[in-house]
């Protein structure tokens, strides 16, 4: 399905990506770690062509990605949808109209100057906002949502275009710990009810492990690490954060697990008292 190989990118003298290679044989739900500056923006961005690779190729059942040039590549663009961290909606339109330029691709110019929209996209952009919960938000200006709603709006445009693939480039990194949860947990049940690939860039291990099936580990440009959650163990940890034996797992931790873990603290003094 998708198969990249010794993908790198270099700034003049910086490789921000040295021969990243790894395959994938069919949608899965991928974390990528490593502390910052290892590499993951830029190997996410290679791969939705924001950025050219300097060598290597990717390809994407069986085609050359790297070599797309133009409408091939929006075409790509729009296959592979990407949501960042800082969900890069337009704060002063509506959330439904957000959610419409995700069809900006395959639309004219002309109708896209004066917003017309076919009425079966605008059914289908409510029907997916109704999916992630937020429906009812559809009207309001996307600055007047949460943190959480604003990013599962983004979710909701790139899902817009259908994609075979979605990158997150540390979706929760701004989040609270509740709205983290729900975001994760929206990207999870998107990968396991469509059957979507997602590549998911995440700066903690705790969400890593619990959302997804496979987990590449980079250091310095470089793949360090590629297996199952399972095998992310604190020792290879600290091998791909390049940190000391003082290595602490809380200090890439999110709060969710601290969350979870008071909710049960509470729940179990409940049950005591
Ligand atoms: N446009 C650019 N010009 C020059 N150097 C860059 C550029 N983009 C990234 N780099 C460098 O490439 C390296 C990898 O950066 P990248 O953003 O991919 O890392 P990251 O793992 O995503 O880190 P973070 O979690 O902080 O975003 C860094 O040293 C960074 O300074």
């Amino acid at each position: 399905m998708l198969q990249v190989q010794t993908l790198t990118k270099t700034f003049g003298e910086r490789t921000a990506v040295d021969r990243a290679s790894f395959s994938v044989d069919q949608p899965r739900m991928i974390g990528v770690i490593g502390r910052s500056g290892a590499g993951k923006s830029t190997l996410l961005r290679m791969l939705n062509r924001l950025s050219d690779a300097s060598s290597g190729t990717i390809l994407f059942n069986g085609r050359d990605i790297t070599a797309l040039k133009g409408a091939e590549r929006r075409k790509w663009q729009s296959r592979c949808a990407m949501i960042f961290q800082q969900f890069n909606l337009v704060p002063r339109m509506d959330v439904v109209s957000n959610v419409l330029h995700g069809t900006l691709n395959r639309r004219s110019t002309l109708a896209t100057m004066f917003n017309l929209y076919p009425t079966e996209d605008i059914h289908h952009a409510i029907e997916i906002l109704d999916r992630l919960g937020i429906a009812d938000q559809a009207p309001k200006r996307a600055e007047a949502l949460s943190g959480g709603q604003q990013q599962r709006v983004a979710i909701a445009r790139a899902l817009m275009q259908d994609p075979a693939v979605i990158l997150a480039d540390e979706p929760i990194a701004s989040l609270d710990p509740m709205n983290a949860q729900i975001v994760m947990e929206a990207l999870r049940r998107i990968h396991e009810e469509d059957d979507r690939m997602v590549i998911a860039n995440l700066h903690t291990l705790d969400t890593a492990r619990r959302y997804c099936d496979r987990v590449i580990g980079m250091r310095d440009g470089r793949i360090v690490f590629d297996g199952t959650p399972e095998q992310l163990t604190t020792g290879v940890a600290r091998d791909i954060y390049g940190a000391g034996a003082d290595f602490s797992e809380a200090a890439t931790s999110t709060e969710i697990a601290t969350l979870d873990r008071t909710d049960a603290e509470r729940l179990k003094a409940g049950a005591l008292a």
